[in-house]
């Protein structure tokens, strides 16, 4: 899963990744640096480059060592100027994470460490000719992925709690200062070097932390599925940073480090986001019924605790930490394991029946159960029953939509046409092996592919979906209109893998040769090549946008023309039409939608 390299010293190695292998396409990777290169922080302090321990896939991670000194007790984390992801990290350290600040929260909080890194140095040098920046923070050891690996993907039950509590420690900290993190997962989770270290889990990469809403609930079509697929929360797959965001993505994390497997995951919805969230959200929805289905023996009742809360809070909710980390510290209790001491990631004899030690879901026959119970009609409803856009689909979608109104997504509930809901599946979804797939985000190869779904098998026996307007997912759905969303497989950040995922607009760098796909619909039969702006539009611009879709051509046409005369870029635009059977020589009738797939092409 990790992109993680072999450390030497302290921290237990892995096998460097050359970044070369890791390398986004669409952030530059860094500068290979030489070890005992010596770089110079904005203080003037001097840091000795170790050997790299890390390959993230923005940036590559070095031991480094204070210039005088003899322990690489310290990393340097390097990435070039233009990436977004180690500027937003730097910020984030620099205004939230001194020291100083740190220790003040301890001590309010009455706690005798907290797995919050804090920012040593920082500056900017150059390698091989290209600038670089940099960020000197402590050195850990190992993160989470290696016990994950060595346990046949699962963690002790104790352990399982004691990280979730040492992790709301955490997100207790960056909310305290309006920041969430939005991207917890075990590769981002390092165990604690030194005497005692392993007592303690640090949470890194700062990447995608940004300042949380505190106002109404807008989602941002350009923030959309930002995370790690598999843990991505309902919140961030429609670009709302939320607190209640960051407690849903350590509940599922905490699911998988119990044994059980995400049912997207189950379900092999990684590669296309739009299903990942649809299942999420099916899942949220029922969440007692959904948990019963991971955990056949027992929900695990901290677990049950937890993800019932996380499902009624509101997006603007403070979470209750204490009321949190007393879920998981009684359950400590009952199983008699101290909250102390040094992490036991040794798997023994499971201490609660909860914690099978065949993880449910991994039986052939468990699997197929739990595709049944928890395929969801959202889900199912689906994706690709929609990707046909004729009237007549739009017709026979009709007694679906009331149906899944309650529980769609905004796009759904509020788009007269919503292309994320036409994504097919990706090829290689079928292909995949079970277990954990990678996201993959880099746009389709070809319209054709797209225009080629699998229908999703119908569902059964599935957890009916909770009907209440005021839970969090209807909060959630108070959106703006928007009426078009580009599908979240043109993610512009993408990374193949378990990884982060990135959609913002944060890195200068041009995006030459990528070809992003737009699905949408038109209300006109046409096969023209035409002219269209193609602009991230500001907020106010945005909601005149969204009205484009509803518009007689000639009246899109003219906003084209007119936010053209603002100044807006033009770019060319190919529209094919790839279900055109409109016939628009029908008398007395308007031609039939087409679908059509639109591909922009960036020199
Ligand atoms: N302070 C540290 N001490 C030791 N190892 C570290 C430290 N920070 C990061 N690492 C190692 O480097 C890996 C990548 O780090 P990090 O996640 O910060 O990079 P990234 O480029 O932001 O990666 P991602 O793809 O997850 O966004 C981590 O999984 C971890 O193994």
């Amino acid at each position: 899963m990790p992109r993680v390299a072999k450390p030497k010293a302290a921290a237990p190695a892995k096998k460097a990744v050359p970044a070369k292998k890791t390398k986004s396409k669409l952030y530059k990777m860094p500068e290979k640096v030489k070890e005992g290169t010596v770089f110079t922080d904005l203080a003037k302090g001097q840091w000795r480059i170790g050997p790299s321990i890390g390959v993230g896939g923005f940036g590559e991670i070095y031991a480094a060592s204070k210039v005088g000194e003899k322990n690489y007790d310290a990393v340097v984390k390097c990435e070039p100027h233009g990436n977004g992801p180690l500027f937003v990290e730097m910020h984030f350290y620099l205004r939230n994470a001194k020291l100083e600040d740190i220790k003040q929260f301890m001590q309010k909080n009455g706690l005798k460490s907290l797995g919050m890194p804090y920012i040593l140095a920082n500056g900017s040098v150059e390698v091989n000719g290209e600038k670089h920046r940099f960020i000197v923070m402590p050195r850990y050891g190992s993160d989470l992925t290696k016990f994950l690996e060595q346990n046949g993907k699962r963690l002790p039950e104790g352990t399982v709690y004691r990280l979730a509590i040492q992790m709301l420690d955490v997100f207790q900290y960056m909310h305290s200062n309006g920041y969430v993190h939005a991207d917890l997962k075990a590769a981002n989770i390092l165990l604690g070097l030194g005497k005692g270290g392993a007592a303690q889990a640090y949470l890194v990469d700062f990447g995608l932390a940004s300042h949380f809403v505190t106002g109404d609930f807008k989602p941002d079509p350009k923030k959309m599925h930002n995370g790690t697929i598999e843990y991505t929360s309902r919140d961030a797959h429609l670009g709302v940073p939320t607190r209640r965001a960051d407690l849903e993505i350590l509940g599922y994390n905490l699911i998988e480090w119990l044994g059980a497997e995400l049912p997207w995951v189950t379900q092999k919805l990684l590669d296309v986001p739009l299903k990942v969230q649809k299942a999420k959200e099916a899942f949220m929805d029922n969440i007692g019924e959904s948990l019963k289905s991971l955990f056949p023996k027992g929900v695990p009742p901290p677990i049950g605790d937890f993800m019932k809360y996380v499902s009624k809070l509101t997006h603007k909710q403070e979470p209750d930490y204490d009321k949190c980390r007393s879920w998981f510290s009684s359950a400590l209790k009952q199983l008699k394991i101290p909250n102390s001491g040094d992490l036991d990631f040794k798997l023994k004899a499971q201490t609660s029946s909860n914690n099978n030690l065949s993880p449910p879901g991994t039986s052939k026959a468990a699997t197929a159960r739990k595709a049944r119970k928890i395929d969801s009609p959202v889900l199912n409803s689906s994706l690709d029953e929609e990707i046909s856009a004729s009237e007549e689909d739009e017709e026979e979608d009709k007694s679906y939509r009331k149906k899944a109104a309650k529980k769609a997504t905004p796009l759904k509930r509020n788009a007269k046409v919503s292309p994320l809901k036409r994504v097919a599946p990706a090829p290689a979804a079928e292909s995949s092996p079970p277990g954990r797939k990678r996201v993959k985000t880099e746009p389709k190869s070809t319209p054709k592919e797209r225009a080629t779904p699998k229908t999703s098998p119908k569902p059964k026996g599935t957890p009916k979906a909770s009907p209440k307007p005021q839970t969090p997912t209807a909060a959630r759905l108070k959106t703006p209109n928007a009426k078009i969303n580009f599908s979240p497989s043109i993610s512009l950040r993408g990374r193949p893998g378990g990884k982060t995922v990135i959609n913002d607009d944060l890195t200068p760098q041009p995006r030459s040769k990528k070809t992003y796909e737009f699905n949408f619909e038109l209300d006109v039969s046409m096969d023209a090549n035409v002219i269209v702006n193609v602009k991230r539009k500001k907020k106010e611009e945005q909601a005149k946008a969204t009205e484009v879709d509803s518009r007689t051509p000639s009246s899109r046409s003219a906003l084209a023309s007119s936010s053209n005369e603002q100044g807006s870029p033009v770019t060319r635009v190919n529209l094919r039409k790839v279900n055109g059977h409109g016939d628009s020589s029908t008398p007395g009738r308007s031609p039939r939608t087409p679908a059509v797939t639109v591909r922009k092409y960036q020199g």
